[in-house]
């Protein structure tokens, strides 16, 4: 199957994502933004200050300086408190918003197509809701705030230079052109080997994750010493482009440095014409020194940030592309107490309907034609491989056909999730308990599911039994870490999860067959009462459930060979369903 990677978002599509965001919580934004302002103008009188000093100690007014140098601690105190609370609810904003965004790609992951998630492998599902939520984490809590004081402090310093006066600023403008073509210098050197550096760790973990997960064959086959080559190769690029990341960082710093000189040389000129010129004080001219300078640190870090900002960015667009990707191809897998249930038209008809897992692959599906009427019970039988899973899958909207039409109580599964959805519950034998409570795991059929709901649901699946003897009844925790269950109590739970979502159209596929024998007369009873009422497809592997359904369709390479009641294809001579059944009959 060839891999076609999820979506990733653009720039443009990622900023509005960002933006449509942080517009939910405006008022935390608003209210962050204010701290963080009060926090750098607090910062911002600590030069003012130093300036007063210089004056006082000029004027001989030494007396005075107490107030002066307790305004300088009130200001040190004033700053730390404001950068740790804005930081700190940046953080707390930066978080909320990931939150979001990495609920909702999870959201569309489980509702996109099972093909879809296979054409991109599962590696690059993984990576984006793990890997990438984790490196948008990491800047949003460490990155995001120290950028953000620097750009308000850089912004705010301007314009504090420009009050003292602006002939400062306008010397301070002249270290622009020097920053401009550093940077772009900067980007040009630097991006490139950013990105070799990534590539070369990448290989680096991946040549280690070889050679010490394939230990044993690599010892076997005595591969130790060509193993450890390849690693000190790789390890040797990785830090050789270090080493280079490192050079160009201080040739950049240095031209930095040059515009730093220029800058901070013209205002010590500009301030000594001022001075001499009685237009403003020493110690004013001090302080616009000590401005520039900071301004100058504020650059630093925020280029400093660059290589985690650049990947941050990256990651949230490989994570919003998921978040927005379209789901055409989806059942409607959201709430599922709209109840369509029974009463509602349950037929299901197929046209010309073929799959196959992938353009180079064989064709498993092969031009299906299937009428079934509101309330029938269908069983599919036939070997191993011969489609059946596949031929459930595309009904319950799973997986999308190539060809063809599949239309659900008069809804066209491929006009999308609107009329379609809610129809058909596919119960698969993989059946996952989540670690969650017995109600909490009933309730993923519906959030509103009620005690009383649950308990009638476990009970119409034959599950009252066992569920009187759990420590905490409903509330005890399963899964992981909690109470396990067994395969057949695992099976009537997801079954009373059908009863409870109580679609009018049910599949099975091969509920039962993985049940020892005790287990398998309670399941198949408690399949029977699960589906009654509704149009079923039984995926049936134990023939006596085929034997208890309306018809009968058997499949073989993709296309359906037979089709009657179970009498009628018994009855036919040399029915490939009357050998089956005959087979079945002696060995069971
Ligand atoms: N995810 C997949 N990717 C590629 N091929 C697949 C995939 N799933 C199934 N197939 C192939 O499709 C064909 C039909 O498989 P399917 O599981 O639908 O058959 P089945 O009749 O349900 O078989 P079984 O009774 O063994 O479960 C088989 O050849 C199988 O190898």
């Amino acid at each position: 199957m060839t891999e076609t990677l999820l979506p990733t978002a653009t720039g443009g599509e990622a900023r509005s994502a960002a933006w449509t965001a942080l517009r939910r919580v405006r008022g935390h934004v608003a209210l962050t933004l204010l701290v963080l302002t009060v926090g750098t103008v607090i910062g911002l009188v600590g030069p003012w200050l130093l300036g007063r000093i210089v004056d006082l100690v000029i004027d001989g007014r030494t007396d005075e300086l107490l107030p002066v140098v307790l305004g300088l601690i009130g200001v040190a105190i004033g700053q730390a408190i404001g950068q740790t609370v804005g930081t700190a609810m940046v953080a707390h904003v930066g978080q909320t918003v990931i939150a979001g965004v990495r609920e909702k790609a999870i959201r569309q992951v489980l509702r996109v197509s099972e093909g879809r998630i296979e054409r991109a492998g599962s590696g690059d599902v993984m990576s984006r809701v793990s890997g990438d939520v984790e490196t948008v984490n990491e800047a949003v809590s460490g990155v995001l705030p120290t950028l953000l004081d620097a750009a308000l402090t850089i912004v705010l310093t301007a314009v504090t230079l420009a009050i003292l006066d602006w002939r400062f600023a306008l010397a301070g403008l002249a270290a622009v052109p020097f920053q401009v073509v550093a940077t772009r210098w900067y980007l040009r050197n630097a991006v490139p080997v950013i990105r070799a550096e990534r590539v070369a760790e990448g290989s680096r973990a991946q040549q280690l994750l070889d050679s010490i997960n394939g230990a044993n064959t690599v010892r076997a086959l005595r591969l130790e010493s060509d193993h450890l080559a390849k690693v000190t190769a790789a390890s040797d690029k990785a830090r050789q482009l270090s080493i280079r990341m490192a050079a160009v960082q201080r040739r950049f710093f240095g031209k930095l440095n040059y515009g730093e000189f220029v800058g901070l040389a013209l205002i010590l000129v500009v301030g000594f014409y001022l001075v001499r010129g009685d237009l403003v004080t020493i110690g004013a001219a001090s302080a616009a020194a000590l401005y520039f300078h900071r301004l100058f640190d504020q650059f630093n870090v925020v280029l400093g940030t660059f290589d985690t900002a650049q990947s941050a960015t990256a990651a949230f667009a490989r994570l919003i592309g998921v978040a927005e990707m379209a789901t055409p191809d989806l059942r409607d897998g959201g709430e599922t107490d709209s109840r369509s249930g029974r009463g509602t038209d349950g037929s299901v008809s197929l046209r010309d309907v073929r799959f196959s897992y992938g353009a180079d692959q064989h064709t498993v599906i092969d031009g299906v034609d299937l009428d079934v009427q509101d309330g029938e019970h269908v069983a599919v039988v036939g070997t191993s491989g011969a489609g059946k899973t596949t031929l459930v899958k595309l009904v319950a909207g799973l997986l999308p056909p190539e060809q063809g039409q599949i239309v659900l109580g008069g809804h066209d599964l491929a006009a999308g999730a609107s009329g379609s959805g809610h129809r058909c519950v596919l119960v698969s034998q993989e059946v996952h308990v989540f670690a969650d409570t017995v109600l909490g795991n009933l309730r993923l059929s519906g959030e509103h599911t009620s005690e009383t709901q649950a308990r009638s649901a476990l009970d119409a699946v034959g599950a009252s039994g066992w569920l009187s003897t759990l420590p905490d009844g409903l509330d005890t925790v399963l899964g992981r870490g909690g109470h396990s269950l067994t395969p057949t109590q695992s099976q009537q739970l997801a079954l009373a999860r059908l009863v409870l979502a109580d679609p009018p159209i049910a599949i099975l596929d091969e509920a039962t067959a993985d049940a020892g024998s005790a287990g398998a007369k309670t399941l198949e009873a408690a399949a029977e009462k699960a589906i009654a009422g509704r149009t079923a497809f039984i995926v049936a592997h134990r023939l006596t459930q085929a034997a208890r359904a309306d018809r009968v369709i058997l499949l073989e390479d993709g296309r359906i060979v037979e089709s009657g009641t179970h009498d009628e294809l018994v009855d036919a001579n040399g029915s490939r369903y009357a050998q089956l059944w005959a087979a079945w009959s002696t060995h069971r």
